[in-house]
């Protein structure tokens, strides 16, 4: 396991009883921008999610200009399309991010929708195992998996430059001249989170007075979370840079869920050229994700879905629920 990572679940665990009259609403969230080839990635999330039986629904907040045509796609699979407006750092700084992020600040909105507890998902994961676990997790952390530093995206920042990783926090000592190694941080492809007005308002008045920086939303979910940052294993974010990277941290048949993140390795747009896209893991990967997408029997079926276990979740929740730690495999 990697070091560092506190484990969140430790057993069955009894949660709090839970005094409401309203239904706890909870949901799967990804989001989407652009007329572009991402809405792929969503039809194969919400195929995906379907396919492990979770019993809540995907909301996808979408950026107005996504076509409408594309919403319908959406819908005709069963996805809750919310459009959200944009988000952009403050004007006189927004060249520090890299360009290709800055539309990832628009993520935000997410925490002005109107449910109790949500994970987040890029639209370039997969769900390979049922992770409906997470959303029983307690209530007042920042749940999401560790990121890595290894590779050349992170070559802007000090921990690349002295060949420092939180995933090998022994193979590089931090330089007392650096000052205290970096905090935690972690990948914002995918993290558990309780949306809230209060929690919005006020991650949108600190996002006006903090400058954008090369990663954008990821290093400011980062900033604005550290004191409730809670790392959860690696198996619910394969960032695969993590398999020539960290090699030995992964254990590929445990993963539950796979983020397409490394250059290339898009399962839509794969062409095997970039760097490691030739690896037979990578390629496995992505005719597992292909093998979910062309799957028409898990298409939407309006009828036979509106009776699933969702309908349920939305009900009241029952006095006590319980924590159950995820599958070993
Ligand atoms: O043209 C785009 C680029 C990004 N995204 C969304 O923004 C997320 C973050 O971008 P990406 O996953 O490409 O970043 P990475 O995780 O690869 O750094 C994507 O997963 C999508 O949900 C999108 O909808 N359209
Ligand atoms: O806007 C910043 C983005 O930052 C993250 O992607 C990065 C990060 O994982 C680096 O560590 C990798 O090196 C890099 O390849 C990868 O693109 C999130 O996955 C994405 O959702 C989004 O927040
Ligand atoms: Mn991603």
């Amino acid at each position: 396991m990697a070091p560092t990572q506190v484990p969140v679940f430790t057993g069955s665990e009894k949660v709090s009883a839970l005094k409401t009259n309203y239904p706890i609403k909870r949901a799967y969230v990804t989001f989407l921008a652009g007329n572009g080839d991402y809405v792929k990635g969503v039809v194969g999330l919400a195929k995906g999610l379907r396919r492990v039986k979770s019993a809540y629904p995907l909301v996808v907040a979408i950026l107005p200009d996504v076509p409408e045509e594309h919403r319908e796609i959406l819908r005709s699979q069963g996805c809750i399309v919310e459009e959200i407006e944009p988000i952009y750092p403050p004007e006189n700084h927004v060249q520090f991010a890299m360009a290709y992020y800055v539309i990832n600040y628009s993520k935000l909105r997410i925490w002005n929708l109107d449910y109790n507890k949500m994970v987040y998902l890029d639209a370039d994961i997969q769900v390979y195992e049922n992770i409906d676990h997470l959303l029983d997790a307690p209530d007042g952390y920042f749940y999401a998996v560790m990121d890595c530093f290894c590779e050349k995206t992170w070559s802007h920042s000090p921990q690349y430059s002295v060949g420092y990783c939180q995933q090998c926090p022994n193979k590089v000592t931090w330089p007392s001249d650096m000052g205290s190694p970096p905090p935690l941080y972690f990948n914002a492809g995918m993290f558990v989170f309780e949306p809230s007005r209060l929690t919005y308002e006020s991650l949108l008045e600190t996002l006006q007075i903090t400058p954008p920086t090369p990663f954008a939303e990821q290093d400011f979910l980062n900033m604005f979370f550290q004191k409730m940052y809670k790392p959860i294993p690696l198996v619910y974010n394969l960032v695969l840079a993590m398999l020539w990277r960290h090699p030995e941290n992964v254990e590929l048949e445990k993963v539950k869920v796979v983020h397409y993140c490394a250059a290339g390795s898009k399962p839509w747009r794969y062409t095997g050229q970039e760097p490691n896209m030739e690896r037979e893991d990578i390629k496995l990967l992505v005719a597992k994700w292909w093998d979910i997408y062309n799957d028409e029997s898990l298409d939407f079926k309006a009828t036979e879905d509106l009776s699933k276990p969702s309908i349920i979740a939305s009900m009241p929740e029952p006095a006590t629920s319980y924590i159950h730690a995820p599958s070993a495999t």
